[in-house]
């Protein structure tokens, strides 16, 4: 099992409540989308994923542990096996995207090695090699602040190829793309969940991404999850349910119409 959830919700600091009652697992190996309209918990499943939350109820594990029952030292290693794609890379502007590609193994590398590839690229080859994946390979050895959104995006993903964990949770890791590099670099993301056994988790405000590239899709909103189907049974009025209310965000495709409308409760697979 990659994870599991068992009840578990979520209240932020500021008493917000963002998540309620998820109970749901992955086999390692496992491909998943995310959808739901903006302010569904999509984040915030992510960042419990990752263990970077806590949960305010109910039960977590994670790659086989229970995240914070852990030491501080195993929870690095538990965290260490976890790849995060974020839709902005918190990556230091001056810094080259070769090391920020090298960074995606920090949490793997004893400390020495770690600092001194912060100096001294330890293994551009890798890095190159994880870059040319996302046709970003002639940028090695630019400063991350002289790229464009996109291109900062794919230096993430590209990190995160680089450093091959276990589980990888990619919160819209494409939105800055245009639709064929999106496609391109989801697919990259697809590949390495293949050739490794990486289970992958994604969020996705592109619909079509989401049931073109993953065999099963969560739709949440609310906080809550409204289905839990293989891809193909997402019908389009499951999706019209879903994103009922919602304007559409600004390029988005519209949604497919027809079909009857949508049974009360949790749909699973
Ligand atoms: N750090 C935080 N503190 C307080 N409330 C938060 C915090 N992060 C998220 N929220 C709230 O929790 C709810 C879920 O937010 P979340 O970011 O998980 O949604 P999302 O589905 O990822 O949205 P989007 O598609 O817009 O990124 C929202 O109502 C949001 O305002």
């Amino acid at each position: 099992m990659s994870f599991q959830l068992e009840g578990v919700g979520l209240v932020h600091g500021n008493g917000h409540r963002a998540l309620r009652g998820l109970s749901l697992s992955a086999r390692a190996g496992e491909r998943l989308a995310v959808i739901g309209p903006s302010g569904a918990g999509k984040t915030s499943l992510l960042r419990l994923l990752g263990c970077g939350l806590r949960p305010s109820e109910g039960r977590l594990q994670v790659l086989a542990a229970s995240p914070w029952q852990l030491r501080p030292a195993e929870l690095r290693r538990l965290r260490a096996r976890i790849g995060s794609v974020h839709q902005a890379p918190p990556i230091p502007p001056r810094l080259r995207v070769v090391t920020a590609v090298l960074a995606g193994r920090l949490g793997q590398w004893g400390l020495g090695r770690a600092l001194w590839s912060l100096l001294h690229p330890v293994d551009a080859v890798g890095a190159q090699q994880a870059l040319a994946r996302l046709d970003m390979a002639d940028r090695l050895f630019d400063r991350c602040d002289r790229l464009s959104g996109g291109q900062l995006q794919r230096v993430g993903i590209a990190r995160v190829l680089y450093q091959r964990p276990d589980l990888i949770l990619a919160d819209e890791p494409v939105s800055a793309l245009d639709p064929t590099l999106a496609d391109a670099a989801v697919q990259q993301l697809v590949q390495q969940s293949e050739t490794t056994g990486a289970t992958l988790v994604a969020s996705l405000h592109a619909v079509e991404l989401a049931l073109r590239w993953f065999p099963r899709v969560l739709g949440m909103r609310g906080g809550e999850l409204m289905f839990d189907l293989p891809a193909r049974e997402v019908t389009p009025a499951l999706l019209q349910a879903l994103y009922a209310g919602e304007a559409p965000a600004p390029g988005a495709a519209p949604l497919p119409t027809a079909e009857p409308p949508l049974a009360a409760g949790v749909m699973c697979r």
